[in-house]
């Protein structure tokens, strides 16, 4: 008998080889040797480089576009651009949906919300959302995020003047990433989070709980891609995860606040204006936009926070460039005699007069990506584009980090200039968004969040290491979104 499954069990590791690497369409294109089971997830064991790192240093081999199995997954990594726009633009239908997975179900609610939505419910959801985006009185968003920005300056003004009290050194993480969220919580829910309420407190326990909902999603690997795996991953996803239904409780009580107090007449956020598009005595209709305020919530959050922390740590490694934002920035302040913001000295209005900020800022989102692999798509129905073969259930991958650091399209990948960027958008390859009708939906918030946050923050700043400390670790933690080791910084105040 046990011989018989031993028998059994090599036979299927031999097929499953076979299967893997025998080249089965015309068209197809190649990768790795994949191995039984776990394809080649191995590739990703190395302690000294990230996945999205060794996905890029494969395309020397493999080319631009090159198979790759997660597990039994057979997925794509496309660094050609081309061939991203023929497949998110122009062939969009074919790859709309999301993956199947354990985590992907879990985080996304069944596939229900928007960002990790199934096709089915994407189109109906992301019509709802971009239909309350428009009728919310979020065309006061300019208010918003410069209200918030305003307050990071504060917070960051204590800090200055407490210096004598030994306050040590700032550590941007936390503030950042109550700057963002505080944004998102009051576009969507008409909520904020004072900044004198201890960033320990309610807070720092959601940004918890929303680190370790990132970390499933980036850790799913063995769960998510080992086939005999998943229902044990999912088992224990629905059973034991904890954090979930703690965001889910913060998020569903604000909900039904908002039910009990909408004015129909005044939609005061999009939670208010998702209300009027449902049939809220339906409990399906309250859980359906409690999932959307929670992803929302996620996708807003750590993202941008991140690209904001990085660009912090950046500057405070690129003293010379800071200078030159600083001068740019000193020169337009001085040039206003009025600033047009209650708040702000410089506002969205400005952006037109900055370029060295403008092209600094792109530069570090291409320099530090934050979302160096996208979020994947799945291919619907079997398709050649470009003389490439997709088959159905195709797992593809936009190796943003690649597209940013590629010689093949960049001089000097690894350096941080933002001159690059002063004559040239290079809007073929840096797409930190993605493209075509499902790329980020935040797009021009996260821009404007960090334009506002950077070019105030330069301008009222100095940001140094601490004394003592050359230069800062660039180094990157792999996670949803990649982001540095902790870090703490010496601040000025300019006069
Ligand atoms: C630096 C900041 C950000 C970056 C780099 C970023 C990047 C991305 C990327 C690469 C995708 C995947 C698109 C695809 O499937 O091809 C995405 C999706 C999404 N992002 Fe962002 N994002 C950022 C900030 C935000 C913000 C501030 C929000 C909103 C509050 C947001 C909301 C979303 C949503 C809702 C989706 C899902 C879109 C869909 O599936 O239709 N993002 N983002």
């Amino acid at each position: 008998m046990y011989t018989l499954i031993i028998v059994l069990i090599v036979l299927y590791l031999i097929y499953n080889f076979i299967h893997k690497n025998s080249k089965r369409y015309k068209n197809e294109v190649t990768g790795p040797i994949a191995f039984p089971v776990i394809g080649n997830l191995h590739l990703f064991f190395s302690k000294k480089r990230h996945p999205h790192q060794i996905l890029t240093d494969l395309t020397k081999k493999y080319g631009l576009v090159y198979r790759f199995y997660m597990g039994h997954i057979y997925s794509l990594v496309v660094t050609d651009p081309d061939l991203i726009r023929e497949i998110f633009v122009k062939n969009f239908d074919n790859f709309t949906d999301r993956l199947h997975l354990p985590s992907i179900k879990y985080v996304g609610g069944n596939y229900k919300g928007v960002v990790m939505a199934d096709e089915y419910y994407w189109k109906i959801n992301k019509a709802k959302i971009i239909s309350s985006f428009s009728n919310s009185n979020l065309k006061k968003v300019s208010h918003i995020l410069e209200k918030t920005a305003s307050d990071l300056l504060n917070v960051m003004n204590e800090y200055c003047s407490d210096q004598g009290g030994n306050k040590g050194n700032w550590a941007p993480r936390l503030y950042c990433q109550k700057y963002t969220m505080n944004i998102v919580l009051r576009y969507i829910f008409n909520l904020e989070i004072p900044y004198e309420e201890n960033v320990n407190g309610r807070v720092s326990e959601l940004i918890d709980s929303i680190n370790s909902i990132l970390q499933i999603l980036k850790s799913g690997g063995a769960g998510d891609y080992i086939s005999f795996l998943s229902p044990f991953y999912d088992f224990y996803l629905t059973h034991f995860q904890k954090d979930m239904p703690k965001i889910n409780k913060f998020i569903e009580e604000i909900v039904m606040e908002h039910i009990q107090t909408i004015d129909k007449e005044n939609p005061r956020d999009l939670i208010d204006s998702l209300i009027l598009q449902y049939d809220v005595t339906k409990q399906e209709s309250i859980n359906d936009i409690s999932c959307f305020g929670r992803e929302l919530f996620m996708a807003g959050t750590e993202s941008t926070a991140n690209s904001l922390i990085w660009f912090i740590l950046i500057m405070a490694n690129n003293p010379n460039v800071q200078e030159k934002i600083y001068g740019e920035l000193k020169s337009v302040s001085n040039q206003k005699s009025i600033s047009d913001s209650e708040y702000l000295k410089l506002t969205l209005k400005d952006r037109n007069s900055t370029p060295y900020l403008n092209a600094s800022i792109k530069e570090s989102m291409r320099y530090k990506n934050i979302g160096p692999l996208g979020i994947p798509r799945a291919c619907k129905k079997d398709i050649v584009i470009n003389d490439i073969f997709i088959p159905a259930g195709c797992q593809v991958f936009q190796n943003f980090h690649g597209l940013s650091h590629i010689d093949q399209f960049w001089n000097e990948p690894y350096q941080f200039l933002p001159e690059r960027f002063l004559n040239n958008s290079h809007s073929d390859v840096f797409i930190p968004f993605s493209v075509g009708p499902r790329n980020c939906l935040g797009l021009s918030l996260a821009q404007d969040e960090m334009y506002l946050a950077c070019a105030n923050v330069m301008l009222n700043y100095k940001i140094s290491p601490p004394d003592g400390v050359e230069t800062l670790d660039e180094s990157e933690i792999f996670g949803i979104a990649i982001h540095p080791h902790h870090f703490e910084v010496k601040l000025e105040k300019r006069q």
